[in-house]
């Protein structure tokens, strides 16, 4: 079990993590979401020692991972697959992190076998593919046997079949009794690999609920309409009519209009009553990747101006975007060294070179949760699957004033051979 406990990462101004308290238990898959910049990534490293928390506290199994007795048995973790030696084979790369860690040579061919690449484990790791270079991430994470696995974007640029392969590894690991947290942007995949979802935006819980329960709660019901093509006065008469009732529109991309706010019988009459004819009317749920868009869209950080211009993310009812400031671009890493992974499977993430920190985009207001009255705050208690849509608290958010992050500190040097991170501060982080 994964506990957080208030847990808040600072580097200089900016927040990348924010009193966030969950549980991770055993037996399932918990899925880890959140866009782009919300602190996944972050919060793993805490949770794997590589970085030290500002304040609050993270335990896996009741410890602190840097108190927990041979943590490499324990805790196995996939951050960055491309942080391993390239001149060394998939094989000797594995012996090296075994060796590391007293772990029998024999593991590493069993390791090798589990995800496909026993037939390459001579081939040096720097001819990989994205795919076979996944692979070799997470046999290091499956090195130890471990009961807590952590994967950082697992699915990341593999094909249909290596995400199919990952997502029924996930399962089986989790079938087996193991705790297994697995961070994604993509709510698409994770519907279909996990049973529990914690969702994150800008460093802070949005929701902590069971996949069921996060359709259940996120996916909004609209009907569609559509009205003759050749008659557009009559689908303008409709929009009217439908506006007047209290029904809100929007057209979809085939011409048709997506309706919210009334029943299909309320909109029925509503045509009748214009003297407006249908060509359709039919009910629709919204796709859990548009639940998920609509819950986290206030927390997005990198937005592309043509999803800007077009309003798409733009939560219904907000002050235009119009004006925002300019994303900064997202966090680039040319150049950046891979670093030999401290522990096995443990790899720590490719430093951000200093001053490439995105600028911190516009608070959205109120538009943290726009997704109406199921998207409200509500109180909670952290963890226990229940639903917990955290409203920032008035006064002691740090996105609540929109200051621009201050250019961060350099990078710290890599994290020592066999000692994950070594943090004791921000300033000492291990990246
Ligand atoms: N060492 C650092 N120094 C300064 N800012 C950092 C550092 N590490 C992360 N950040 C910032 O903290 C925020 C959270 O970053 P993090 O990498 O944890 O997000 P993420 O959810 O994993 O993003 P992604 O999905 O893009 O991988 C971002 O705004 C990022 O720029």
């Amino acid at each position: 079990m994964i506990e957080a406990y208030g847990l808040t990462k600072r580097y200089g101004a900016k927040t990348a993590v924010y009193n966030l308290s969950f549980q991770v238990r055993p037996g399932a898959v918990t899925g880890f979401l959140g866009p782009n910049g919300s602190g996944k990534s972050t919060t793993m490293r805490m949770i794997l020692g590589l970085d030290a928390p500002t304040s609050g506290q993270v335990t896996v199994g009741g410890h602190a991972f840097r108190g927990l007795p041979n943590a490499p048995r324990q805790v196995g973790a996939l951050l960055d697959a491309k942080a391993v030696h390239g001149g060394r084979s998939a094989r000797n790369h594995l012996l090296s992190l075994a060796q590391l860690s007293g772990i029998p040579a024999r593991r590493v061919d069993e390791v090798l076998g589990v995800v496909g690449l026993q037939e390459v484990g001579k081939k040096r790791s720097k001819g990989f593919s994205l795919g076979m270079g996944q692979r070799l991430g997470i046999a290091a994470a499956l090195l130890g046997d471990p009961q807590v696995l952590l994967f950082d974007e697992p699915v990341n640029g593999l094909d249909p079949e290596g995400i199919l392969w990952v997502r029924n590894l996930m399962k089986r690991l989790a079938s087996e009794g193991r705790t297994v947290f697995v961070s994604s942007h993509l709510m698409s995949e994770m519907a279909q690999t996990a049973e529990h979802l914690i969702v994150i935006g800008r460093g802070q819980l949005m929701a902590d609920m069971s996949v069921t329960e996060f359709i259940a709660r996120n996916s909004v019901g609209f009907a569609r309409v559509r009205t003759p093509d050749s008659e557009p006065e009559q689908r303008d008469k409709l929009v009217a009519a439908l506006h007047e009732a209290g029904g809100q529109t929007q057209p979809e991309e085939d011409g048709a209009l997506r309706v919210t706010g009334l029943e299909l019988p309320r909109i029925s009459d509503l045509a009748h009553s214009a003297d407006v004819r249908l060509w359709e009317l039919s009910p629709h749920q919204a796709s859990l990747e548009e639940a998920y868009m609509r819950l986290t869209q206030g927390s997005v950080d990198y937005r592309s101006t043509a999803d800007m211009r077009t309003g798409l993310q733009q939560p219904a009812g907000a002050p235009a975007m119009a004006g925002a400031p300019a994303m900064a671009g997202a966090p680039a890493v040319p150049g950046a060294a891979p670093q030999q992974a401290a522990v096995p499977g443990i790899a720590a993430a490719p430093q951000m070179p200093p001053g490439q920190q995105a600028a911190h985009a516009p608070a959205h207001g109120a538009a943290a949760y726009p997704g109406g009255p199921q998207d409200a705050p509500q109180p909670g208690v952290p963890g226990g699957g229940t639903l917990q849509m955290r409203a920032p608290q008035p006064g002691t958010n740090p996105y609540a004033a929109d200051a621009p992050a201050a250019p961060t500190a350099p990078p710290a040097g890599p994290a020592a051979p066999g000692m994950p991170g070594g943090a004791t501060n921000e300033g000492e982080d291990a990246r």
